[in-house]
Order: structure tokens, then sequence, then C-alpha cells
């Protein structure tokens, strides 16, 4: 006999982490059940637009690999478009020159990286491929109803002792085991790591191949912005949207109709002034559990819930309408300067960690051409860029706006994921982002835990942390 599906679920979060586990929550366990999404800002969560004269820009999330099945599949049952993300010529900058431009012809720019790097980057190209073909295995296992209780068995699942081992050591690390050398790992590594996590190649080795795969082409983004996939799965799975801040999450023993006395969790939340609460048979944490992001007490257990703090990335993203002051990179006239991104090496001493033109959420096109010579750029800093800083960057500009983040996990390896399950049927899907953050993981980590939740409802344990699932499933249609 299957148990009777849980009453009620609450979702702690409306970023994608939260509405995808909503969504997948809602297949598994029906229609009957209620689910209530807690969310204290925007829907999106880290997925959010700025304004700029009008039109609005991807602030947070920005870019999805064309293998980011989850994202795909949303993006499709929603209904939603996609638009092309990446485009335009970059360029290395290490504080003096460019250390590399990139050319719009292919054959140059092969020739321009054999003679400086020799075949590096072919052999770093086919690190990452490698890396993302046992990657894809997690797609197999979940659509067969596989969940994990912990990061490390998921990673185990997908790539054995080598994929946990990448949480564990630093990419410089792993990379220079590799054979590359430091130039490259400077010049072409580093930029992209300060890009994408604001990080160094102090990383650890997995996050740092998501990193590298973020600089592949045909990245897409969904038209109209990233955010509208949260809002499109919480209305597609029926939740309920609460706007509020949770408090605390203690577990209790209440009576039922049936007279049993069953554990539930008292969710305790803020809406404005006044406080609320009610109560839970499973609760999903679908946000970093960090003092300074979610301030979440968890009261009363038995042994205590483990705290964490361990520290988010402060990043900001600036959006600037202005005429580059392209003299500051390059001695090229600027008329002939014709990058549109600009990353940097990390001994460069800039202020910024890259600099690139962007289109709105609308331009298809990617981003028009300019205007008196000015484009809309987007930089990333660690801190708040001054007037002086911009003034330096920009010839003219009409128009700066911001938005600070606590960004991603600091990563420093070797370091132990948080754990899934907090306490009997309470869930917490960040940690995942301890492997490395991305709306794809987040997303991953929203059915993994909407399937762990199910099966642990149920008693399936046979579904849970199987270790042998690739050979299995080889076999299976
Ligand atoms: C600047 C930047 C650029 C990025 N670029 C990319 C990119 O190009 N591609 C990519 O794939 N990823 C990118 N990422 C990462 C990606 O955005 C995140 O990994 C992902 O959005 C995290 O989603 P989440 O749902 O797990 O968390 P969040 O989006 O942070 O969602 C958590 C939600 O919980 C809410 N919340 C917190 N505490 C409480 C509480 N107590 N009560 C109620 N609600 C609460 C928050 O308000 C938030 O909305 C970027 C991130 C940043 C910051
Ligand atoms: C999970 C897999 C296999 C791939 C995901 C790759 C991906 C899209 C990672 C995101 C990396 C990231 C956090 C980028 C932030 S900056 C993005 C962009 N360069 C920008 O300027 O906005």
């Amino acid at each position: 006999e299957p148990r009777a599906p849980p009453n009620r679920i609450a979702i702690v979060g409306a970023g994608i982490g939260g509405t995808s586990s909503a969504y997948y929550l809602r297949k598994k366990f029906g229609k009957d059940v209620k689910i209530d999404v807690f969310e204290r800002e925007e829907v999106g969560g880290r997925l959010a637009t700025l304004k700029v004269q009008g039109h609005d820009y991807e602030a947070g999330g920005s870019v999805i690999h064309p293998l980011n099945l989850h994202m795909k599949r949303f993006v499709k049952e929603l209904g939603l478009s996609s638009v092309p993300a990446s485009g335009g010529l970059v360029g290395v900058y290490n504080g003096k020159s460019l250390v590399f431009e990139e050319s719009s012809w292919f054959v140059i720019n092969v020739i321009k990286l054999v003679w400086r790097y020799g075949f590096q980057s072919l052999r770093m190209h086919m690190w990452v491929e490698d890396l993302l073909d046992k990657f894809m295995r997690i797609y197999r296992y979940q659509s067969h109803d596989y969940a994990f209780s912990s990061v490390e068995k998921l990673m185990h699942a997908i790539g054995g002792d080598d994929y946990v081992r990448l949480l564990n050591q630093t990419l410089r690390e792993n990379l220079k085991k590799a054979g590359f050398s430091e130039t490259f790992l400077n010049e072409m590594i580093a930029p992209v790591m300060k890009v994408n996590y604001g990080q160094s190649t102090d990383i650890n080795a997995f996050v740092g191949a998501v990193s590298l795969t973020a600089a592949d082409s045909n990245l897409w983004a969904v038209e109209g912005g990233n955010k509208i996939v949260c809002s499109g799965l919480l209305q597609a799975s029926s939740s309920n949207l609460i706007s509020g801040s949770v408090m605390s999450i203690e577990e209790k023993t209440r009576t039922k109709q049936t007279g049993n006395p069953t554990k539930m969790y008292e969710v305790v939340y803020k809406t404005g002034s006044e406080t609320h609460s009610d109560f839970y048979d499973i609760v999903l944490v679908a946000a970093p559990l960090n003092r300074k992001m979610s301030n979440i007490t968890f009261r009363n257990f038995d042994p205590p819930i483990e705290e964490f703090n361990d520290p988010y990335q402060q990043l900001v993203t600036t959006f600037i309408k202005g005429e580059l002051n392209s003299t500051l990179f390059s001695s090229r006239p600027k008329d002939q300067f014709g990058l549109s991104a600009i990353l940097v090496t990390d001994d460069s001493d800039m202020f910024i960690n890259s600099l690139s033109i962007v289109a709105s959420v609308r331009q298809k096109e990617g981003p028009p051409p300019a205007v008196d010579g000015m484009h809309v750029w987007k930089t990333f800093s660690r801190d708040i860029l001054t007037k002086e800083q911009i003034s330096k960057l920009f010839l003219s500009y009409d128009y700066a706006v911001r938005k600070p983040w606590l960004s991603y996990p600091h990563y420093e390896p070797p370091q132990k994921c948080p754990s899934i399950i907090l306490h009997d049927q309470l869930y917490y899907l960040n940690g995942i982002e301890f492997a490395a953050s991305c709306m794809e993981m987040s997303a991953i980590a929203g059915y993994n835990a909407a399937l762990l939740a199910y099966h642990r409802w149920n008693g399936n344990e046979d579904m849970i942390d199987q270790d042998d699932l690739y050979e299995r499933l080889k076999t299976e249609l």
C-alpha cells in the first residue's frame, strides 16, 4: 500500500532551486498536496534584471549552457523562448597590455593560441569535455527517479572517486599536475575564473570545469529574463507563493484529524510587521543557510542542526551606458578597437573583474550598434565602483546602475558540502553550490530534493544512494 501523500510542503526561497523543487514535488506527490513557497524578496532570487534607460539586463545568473537539460526542459514546457547569450570578441588584459586578443577569423585564433600556448587550449577543451560527458549521467539517473542523500554521493555516482576528488583539490593543482603551464593558467584560465566566479584558480577543480564550460560558444538565455522561468515554475506547480521571510523552523508533535500524534515542522515567518506560523509535513530550504543571507533559526532539534557559516563572495554588477576609454587597454585608435569583452588576469591590479557589452533581455540579435560610440557595458567588481573609477574606464557615460550580491560560495578546497538531509523530512538544497554554483546545479538540487523527499516519505530506500547506476542503467531503455 503506498503511503498517503503529505498534506503540506513548505519551500523556503523562490529562486531557481526552490521553484524547480516545487515543480518536481508536484509531479511526484500529485495534485492534492498543498505546496507553499516562501519568498522574502523577489521571485527569481539571484536571477534578476536591472533597468538601464527602460531596458532590462541580466544582473545575476545570465548565461545557460546548451547541455543544461533542466533549464532547457523548463523553457520548453513553460512555452518560453531562448536568445543567444554570447558573442563578440574577447581580450585578456594583464594590467599593462592585452596578452590575448580574439580575432573574428577562426583560423587566426587557432594560430594565435598554438603560437602562444602550444596545444594546451585543445587539451583543456578535451579535459572539460570528458568531465561534461560524465556530468550528463545525472540526467539519466534523475529520469529514472534515483536520488542522493549527499552532494558527495551524487558526485560519486556521476564519476566515481575521481569526480569527488575534483571537490577536494584546487583547479590550479589539478591542471598543474596535468602539465598545463603557468602562462596558460595565468592568461587563459584565471581570467575565466575571475569573470565567472570572481575568484582565482584556487577554487575547486569541479567548479573550475563548470566555469570553463561557461566559456563555450552557443550559450543562451531566456527571452524576457531568466527569472521568468521561476515564476513559470511556480505557476505550473500550482504552488502558493507567500511573500514573507522565514524566521525559524521547529519540529513539534501535532495531533492530526486521525487522532494520531504526528511530528511536523512549524515554520514561523514574517510578512511586514506581522508574525505567523504554519505546520508542514516536509520542508525544503532552497536558500543559502548563512546568517547574512537567510538567517533561519532551527529551534529545539535534538541533535541540533549544524551551523552554516561558510562565506559567500561579495560581487557587484554595474551597468554603464558609455563610451569605453579603449586606450586604457590598447594603443589602437578607438575606431579599431573591436573587443566586446575584456577579461583580466589575477596580477593585473584592476579594480574590475571583467567588462563586456551586453544586450537587453529582449534583444534577440545581440547588442545593438553603438550610438555616439556608446554601448551598455556590464562590469563585475569586488567593490562598488567609485565615480573616479568609472570615469577612468569611460570617456563619457550617460548612466550607471549597480547591484551588489553575495554571489557564490568562496571556494576553498578541500571543503565538505553541507548536508542535504538536515532532519527526518527537512531538506537543504544549496549545499550543492559548494560543488559549483549555477542555475543548472540548483535545478539538479531541486529535482534531487523532490525525489529524496518522495522516496523517504514512501520508504523507497532502494531509490536512494545507488552507486552502480551507470552500469545498471546502461542496459535499460
Ligand atoms: C552576479 C551573478 C552572476 C551569475 N551568473 C550566472 C550565469 O551566468 N549562469 C548561471 O548558471 N548561474 C549564474 N549565477 C549563479 C546563479 O544565479 C545561482 O547559482 C542560482 O540562481 C541560485 O539559485 P537558488 O535558487 O539556489 O538561490 P537564490 O536564487 O539565491 O534563491 C534563494 C531565495 O531565497 C530567498 N530567501 C532567503 N532567505 C529567505 C527567508 N528566510 N525567507 C524567505 N525567503 C528567503 C531569497 O530572497 C532568494 O530569492 C550567477 C550569480 C550571480 C550572483
Ligand atoms: C553545469 C554545467 C555543466 C554547465 C553550466 C555552465 C554555466 C553556464 C555556468 C555559469 C557560470 C557562471 C556563474 C557565470 C557567471 S558570469 C556569466 C557571464 N560571463 C556574464 O558576464 O554575465
